[in-house]
């Protein structure tokens, strides 16, 4: 059912035969709580059409004039139960006597929402629970909405912490699975950051309960044009710890589609982490004679590819961006406007250029498990049968860098995971093939600490505040 027809509100004309004349009658009354209301349309987009809760809330909440207070309450919610969603199931199945499976889609997702407010907010639980109810009726009917009572005062009857006993003590031979519905993330992701941590205990839990926390907004100030000081007095925000051209805004900074600074192309959202990696790829040391070729051979949507193109303005460089999607080489096209970067929509498999490039950034399609901050839904989405697909790929585009730069010149893999077998797993069957050196790439990270024993670099959410951003640097023989 679509927004405005749940609402009630006239439809846009349709070409077709005239439609009954209106009866005249009261008006369609107001969302009584427009802020829930959001919240759980937003959710069943996310799990009836596999959208975006990031794209999705802000649209409708600028389409039915949220703001203040209750847009703060939706966000949220919103992204507080998208979140949280595997442990709310597990809670919400055990007050279901017939399975998780047997209830609808639609209640099922209200019953999300009303169990984290239960849960995870000072929301009084008799507001938690009518409100929920209310939106179960409207949308599935009064039938189920004396079931979706009865399952949220089920779930009442215990805090988290209880539940969480309730739950552990049921798999207490698995402290991995423990951790991982503590910190609302599925088992198997919960293993990628141990082994690439090398750690199952505190180190690991304070990645996890990192990873559950809604990331700080960053920008950058973007090379040549503002200086980091410059954007964060504008802003109103902090020179961030380690990238030069980095600033953190205070959280619940006003609406960045109104900042100046961002409207006139002198900084933009880019997490720290992208940021750093992509210096990186700028400044690794090469060998033999030249620097003005640069390659981005994965470069949709364009957050690198600006840093790349704003710092080979100032060195005299030129980059050639490459996107195998069109609309994504459109957006890069769009963020290089004046910068020395010519984008190409091509496959960087085999992208049809001429080789000899003196840099390559490979920003490899990735899991993106180091990212899911970002997108409350990922974690719940994502499958370790992805893996394999991306990692063929991720040689693949690697292989195809090696053939593109020039003996002496600097390959960057990077990839938004810390999956060993899309970071350290990729890098070491090019290594195997003798093509390249690896460099230390802890020495491009100036400053930044908690970069373990080289040569490669993988940041985290909770030693550094960025993405679980991993950077490999290599020089081809
Ligand atoms: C991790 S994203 C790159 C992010 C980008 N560098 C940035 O900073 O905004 C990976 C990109 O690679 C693109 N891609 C996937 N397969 C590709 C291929 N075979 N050749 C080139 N680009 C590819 C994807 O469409 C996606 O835009």
């Amino acid at each position: 059912m679509t927004d405005d027809r749940r609402r009630g509100r006239s439809q846009r004309p349709q070409r077709g035969p005239r439609p009954a004349p209106r009866k005249q009658g009261p008006k369609a009354p107001p969302v009584r709580d427009p802020a829930r209301r959001v919240a759980f349309d937003t959710l069943r987009a996310v799990s009836e059409r596999d959208a975006y809760a990031n794209l999705i809330l802000p649209e409708l909440l600028r389409r039915r004039r949220i703001t203040g207070r209750d847009a703060a309450l939706a966000t949220e919610l919103t992204y507080g139960t998208a979140r949280a969603s595997g442990l709310l199931d597990a809670i919400i199945g055990r007050c279901v006597d017939r399975g998780l499976d047997t209830v609808d889609a639609v209640v099922l997702d209200a019953l999300r929402l009303g169990a984290y407010q239960l849960l995870r907010t000072r929301i009084p639980p008799h507001a938690a629970v009518a409100s929920t109810v209310d939106l179960v009726r409207e949308d599935a009917g009064s039938r189920v909405a004396g079931f979706a009572n009865a399952v949220l005062r089920r779930v009442g009857e215990k805090d988290e912490q209880e539940w969480l006993a309730e739950l552990e003590s049921e798999a207490a031979s698995d402290p991995l699975a423990l951790l991982a519905l503590r910190t609302s993330h599925p088992r198997w992701v919960a293993r990628a950051f141990a082994e690439s941590l090398g750690d199952k205990g505190d180190d690991l839990r304070a990645a996890l309960e990192a990873d559950d926390a809604r990331p700080a907004v960053h920008l950058l100030a973007k090379p040549g044009q503002v200086s980091a000081d410059e954007l964060a007095a504008i802003t109103g925000g902090d020179v961030a710890p380690y990238s030069p051209y980095g600033v953190h805004l205070p959280s619940g900074a006003g609406d960045l589609a109104q900042s100046d600074v961002l409207n006139e192309g002198l900084a933009t959202v880019q997490d720290e982490g992208s940021q750093l990696v992509a210096v990186a790829a700028t400044k690794a040391p090469l060998s033999g004679q030249g620097d003005e070729r640069w390659l981005d051979l994965c470069a949709g949507p364009g957050g690198k590819t600006v840093v790349l193109g704003c710092l080979a303005q100032v060195s005299g460089a030129t980059v050639d961006a490459v996107e195998v999607a069109e609309h994504r080489a459109k957006l890069v096209r769009e963020a290089v406007d004046d910068l020395p970067v010519t984008v190409r929509v091509a496959d960087g498999r085999d992208p049809g250029l001429d080789g000899g490039y003196d840099r390559v950034l490979v920003d490899a399609p990735c899991s993106g498990l180091g990212a899911l901050r970002r997108r409350p839904e990922a974690r719940w989405r994502k499958q370790p049968g992805d893996i394999a697909d991306l990692t063929r790929l991720q040689a693949e585009l690697l292989a195809s860098a090696y053939r593109l730069v020039r003996p002496g010149g600097v390959v960057t893999y990077v990839v938004c995971s810390p999956h060993l077998a899309e970071t350290e797993g990729v890098i070491a069957e090019a290594a195997r093939r003798g093509e390249a050196d690896v460099l230390d790439a802890r020495d491009l990270f100036p400053g930044v600490p908690d970069l373990g024993n080289g040569p490669f670099v993988q940041l985290w959410p909770h030693r550094h505040g960025t993405d679980a951003m991993f950077c490999a640097v290599t020089r081809k023989r």
